[in-house]
C-alpha cells in the first residue's frame, strides 16, 4: 500500500536521507532503526505528508502521493517526534479538531472521538488541558489523534516515548491490533525489544541510507542487535534477508 522510490532529502545542506526505496503491504508492522541522525525522522515526515522530497515518489494505494497531498489526510494516521499540543485546548477538544481536519463532522465525529477516548482508556483525561499533561499523557493523546480517523497507513515517530512499563504494553497491543485490522504501520524506535515485540520487518538506515531490509521474529534479539551494531560502527552493509 506505501512504496518509497528513491526518496532523497538534504537537510542544513547535507544529505538526510538518500535514495531510499521501501515498499510496505496492508497489515505490515515495519520498524525503522538507525543511530542518532540517521534519517528516520525525515523519512516519516515525507511518508507524513510534512516534508517534500528533494528528489523520488511516494505512491500510496498506487496514487502519487505528492501529487495528491490529501491522500495524506485521509489515508494517513501520524505520531511525530514530539505531539503538537495546544496547551489552552483539553483532550477532548483536541480529538474534535483533529476529526474536523480529517473531515469527520457531527455524529461520525463524536463517534470516532467516543471510541478513541474508549480505546487509549483517556476517559479520565477528556476534560483536561493538554498543557497540563504528563509526557506520556500527551504521547498518548498524540496517538489518539493519529488513530482517530481510521487511517490505513499509521506512522508512528518513536511511539514508546514517555510511556510507563503499562503503557509500553498497551501500545504493543494496540499496533498488533491495528496490523491484525490490516492497518499498515511503519514506526522509528531506539529500542530493539520494540522491534522483535511487534515488527514483522526491520529496516536500517545509516547516514539516511538503507543499509539493511528483511523479517524480524520476536525471538531475532541477539541477530538483531549484531546487525544494528554492525551497521552503527562500520556502516556495513549486510544481505538483506526476504521480508
Ligand atoms: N529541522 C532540521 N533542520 C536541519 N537539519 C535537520 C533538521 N532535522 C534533522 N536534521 C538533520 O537531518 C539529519 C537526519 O535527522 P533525523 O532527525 O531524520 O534523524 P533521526 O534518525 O530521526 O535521529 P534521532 O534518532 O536522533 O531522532 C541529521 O543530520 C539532522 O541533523
Amino acid at each position: 500500500m506505501l512504496q518509497l522510490n528513491q526518496l532523497s532529502r538534504r537537510r542544513a545542506g547535507r544529505p538526510a536521507v538518500q535514495n531510499l526505496s521501501l515498499a510496505l503491504s496492508s497489515g505490515q508492522v515495519l520498524g525503522l532503526l538507525g543511530v542518532n541522525g540517521a534519517g528516520k525522522s525525515t523519512t516519516l515526515s515525507m511518508i507524513a505528508g510534512a516534508l517534500r522530497p528533494d528528489s523520488g515518489s511516494i505512491e500510496l494505494n498506487g496514487e502519487d502521493f505528492l501529487e495528491r497531498p490529501g491522500l495524506a489526510r485521509r489515508l494517513i494516521g501520524w505520531l511525530p517526534e514530539r505531539a503538537p499540543l495546544w496547551p489552552e485546548l483539553t483532550v477532548s477538544e483536541h480529538l474534535d479538531a483533529h476529526g474536523q481536519l480529517r473531515g469527520l463532522r457531527g455524529a461520525a465525529l463524536k463517534q470516532a472521538g467516543s471510541a478513541i477516548i474508549e480505546r487509549l482508556e483517556l476517559q479520565p483525561l477528556a476534560r483536561r488541558l493538554a498543557g497540563v499533561l504528563s509526557q506520556g499523557q500527551r504521547q498518548r493523546l498524540g496517538l489518539a489523534c493519529a488513530l482517530l480517523h481510521r487511517p490505513a497507513l499509521l506512522v508512528l515517530d518513536e511511539p514508546a516515548n514517555a510511556l510507563d512499563p503499562v503503557q509500553v504494553a498497551a501500545l504493543r497491543a494496540l499496533i498488533r491490533e491495528q496490523s491484525a485490522a490490516g492497518t499498515a504501520v511503519i514506526l522509528s524506535t531506539h529500542l530493539l525489544t520494540e522491534v522483535t515485540a511487534v515488527c514483522d520487518r526491520v529496516a536500517i538506515l545509516h547516514e539516511g541510507m538503507l543499509r539493511h531490509d528483511g523479517a524480524v521474529h520476536s525471538d531475532d534479539h541477539a541477530n538483531l542487535e549484531r546487525t544494528f551494531f554492525e551497521i552503527a560502527m562500520n556502516g556495513n552493509t549486510l544481505p538483506a534477508r526476504a521480508a
